[in-house]
């Protein structure tokens, strides 16, 4: 799945550059999509990223995410953020585990997903 995704100042850490909790939950959003949009709805159980260089605000990113491999109920996927020089700043890996949709209704709401 790609995507593109442009920080703005909602998402400043150092000045003009993203916060890295934020660039995280865009990248653990994007997973979650392309879970969603391949019908495996799922659940991050680990997350991580690699932060190669700043992700800056008002700039353009592509990301890129994709299924590594599938265990049962376990999802390893995989992510790539590059800049539009193809140059990339960040990278990330999670396991996902497949849950059934009485997982969502947990939390008491009813809001759909949004793109990131
Ligand atoms: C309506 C439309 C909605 C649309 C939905 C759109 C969703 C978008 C979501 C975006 C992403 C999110 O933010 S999701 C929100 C953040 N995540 C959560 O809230 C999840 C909270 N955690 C949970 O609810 C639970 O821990 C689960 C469901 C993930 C898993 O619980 P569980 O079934 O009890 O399983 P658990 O024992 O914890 O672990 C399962 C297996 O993973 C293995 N495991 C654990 N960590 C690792 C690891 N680092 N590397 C390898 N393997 C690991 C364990 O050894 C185990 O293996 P084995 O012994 O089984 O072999």
């Amino acid at each position: 799945m790609r995507a593109r995704h442009v920080f703005d100042e909602r998402h400043v850490g150092a000045p003009g550059i993203a916060h890295g909790g934020a660039v995280a939950t865009v990248l653990d959003d994007l997973f979650g999509f392309l879970l969603y949009l391949i019908g495996e709805p799922a659940v991050t159980r680990h997350l991580e990223v690699g932060y190669r260089s700043p992700v800056l605000l008002g700039t353009p990113y592509l990301l890129e995410a994709g299924v590594q491999r599938r265990e049962g109920r376990k999802l390893f996927v995989r992510a790539q953020g590059t800049d539009e020089g193809g140059a990339a700043v960040v990278e990330a890996s999670a396991l996902f585990l497949v849950v059934g949709l009485e997982h969502f209704a947990r939390g008491g709401g009813d809001a759909a997903p949004v793109a990131p």
